[in-house]
């Protein structure tokens, strides 16, 4: 029926939207842990930025702190002899492993370099004349201050920074330059191996102090353009930038998203499931208290509603309704000789038939024992009753088979029509009821009406 297809439209439909909203709140969870997880991760990678930064800037600044100490060495005491600069350019040089050498020129002329051996070409040189290196001593000159160019392709291999410090007398004269040559190659490949064990990829731009428009100095400019985080490195005259990012890329998507997310889905299932089983389970509650164990017929309870619904509907629409009531004739013979199970067998198959020969708008329901009672919505005339009432008796009288045995049986009927014969439930089940019995005392398996045979 309408009412047994909504329950079971709704048994599937209720825990549908339930699991839509679970798995609706888990993707939130979801997204809100990612989001988070993000951040905490955003917020991991920056301080390993800062540390990164912080180790470069110190790497550079150490080495030119060598160049202003030697600077304020040379300005102070002057250049004695080539023995004694060489003593302290070998002092200096240990300082730092990162040199490649040191090189001063008085007047702009290289006159010593530390170590010699490899550099000796460079002795003699004269900055005026080579305008790749002028521009940058002019600046450190004009500027007074340090300039640092490069990373720059050095001739003894590798890649190097170059810083020119001017040297000024203690009187303000123009002294001359130091020139230290810093190798960026075992630098950055230790801050690489530093960031690498630390899960993460870096890179540098920013040639010649360029800041974010310079060339690349170090790994992968695609880094530049993902989504990385940056910092800006102060160089003497000018900036780099260093980027850095999550080797694996960021949260999103990993085992910790995917475990949440098959527990938000599982839960949501779960949720699903039992608000599923809780709705069967209320329905199945519902049907016992609705319906006859043995058949599966409404039970009296549910023969009322049925009964009050078929009353309202004749009184809205004007139209009258039939009720018919049958008990099986000499059924107890059938229990004593062959048993209380094939009596129970006798009644579900009587149901089958009951059903079978009704419409889909009609009730039948066991009342009693061997008592049926049937509501035929619609059906007014006798003789559209009666038709109904000796289908149902032919299809009772039909023999039944139950494993070997081969049983008979028939049914005494009486019937009412409403409003004609009653206007209540009572009334109607009542005169229905004298009417069944009228046909079991007067003349078993005929049709009955009010006290009157109305069919044989
Ligand atoms: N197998 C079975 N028998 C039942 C059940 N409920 C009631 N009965 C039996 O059904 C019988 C009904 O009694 P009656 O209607 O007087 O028996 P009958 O032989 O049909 O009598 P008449 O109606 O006068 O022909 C009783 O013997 C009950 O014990 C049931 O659920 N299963």
């Amino acid at each position: 029926m309408f009412g047994e297809r909504l329950r079971h439209f709704q048994a599937i439909l209720i825990p549908l939207i339930v699991l839509a909203g679970a798995a609706i709140l888990a993707e939130y969870v979801v997204r809100l842990d990612i989001e988070r997880q993000a951040e905490i991760q955003r917020n991991q990678v920056l301080a390993e930025a800062s540390t990164l930064r912080a180790q470069l800037e110190g790497e550079i600044n150490s080495t030119l702190y060598l160049a202003n100490g030697l600077g304020g060495y040379v300005s102070a005491y002057g250049i004695q002899d080539e023995a004694s600069v060489n003593v302290v350019l070998a002092t200096v040089f240990q300082y730092d492993h990162h040199l490649r050498n040191i090189a001063l020129a008085p007047d702009n002329v290289i006159r010593y370099v530390y170590p010699i051996k490899g550099n000796e070409k460079a002795i003699g040189l004269v900055y005026e004349q080579v305008p790749q290196q002028w521009a940058a001593v002019k600046r450190a000159i004009e500027t007074h201050s340090t300039v640092v160019a490069g990373p720059v392709e050095l001739v003894q291999g590798g890649h190097g920074l170059i810083s020119r410090t001017p040297v000024y007398r203690p009187d303000g004269q123009y002294w001359g330059i130091i020139s230290l040559i810093m190798k960026t190659d075992s630098l950055f490949s230790t801050l690489d191996q530093d960031a690498r064990q630390k899960g993460l990829a870096m890179a540098l731009r920013g040639k010649d102090g360029e800041g974010a428009h310079g060339d690349l100095i170090h790994g992968d400019m695609g880094l530049f353009r993902l989504d990385s985080v940056q910092q800006v490195i102060r160089v003497p005259g000018g900036t780099w930038v260093l980027a850095v990012r999550p080797q694996q890329g960021w949260a999103a998507g990993s085992g910790r998203t995917l475990m949440l997310r098959l527990s938000g889905w599982g839960l949501a299932l779960l949720i699903a499931s039992l608000t599923y089983f809780i709705i069967r389970e209320r329905d199945h509650i519902r049907h016992l208290a609705t319906h006859d164990p043995l058949t599966n017929l409404p039970n009296r309870r549910l023969l009322s509603d049925r009964l009050d619904q078929a009353i309202a509907k004749a009184q809205r629409d004007g139209q009258g309704f039939s009720i018919l009531c049958l008990d099986l004739n000499q059924f107890k013979p059938i229990n004593d000789t062959h048993g209380h199970h094939v009596g129970d067998q006798v009644l579900c198959t009587v149901a089958t038939r009951l059903q079978k020969c009704l419409r889909s708008i009609d009730t039948v329901a066991r009342i009693g024992g061997d008592e049926f009672l049937l509501v035929l919505p619609e059906v007014e005339s006798n003789a559209d009753v009666l038709d109904v009432a000796n289908r149902v008796s032919e299809a009772i009288k039909e023999p039944i088979r139950i494993g070997e045995l081969l049983l008979h049986t028939s049914a005494s009927i009486g019937i009412c029509h409403y409003p004609v014969d009653g206007q209540t439930q009572d009334d109607l089940m009542r005169i229905t009821d004298e009417a069944m019995y009228s046909a079991k005392r007067e003349s078993r398996g005929a049709v009955y009406r009010v006290g009157e045979q109305v069919s044989a």
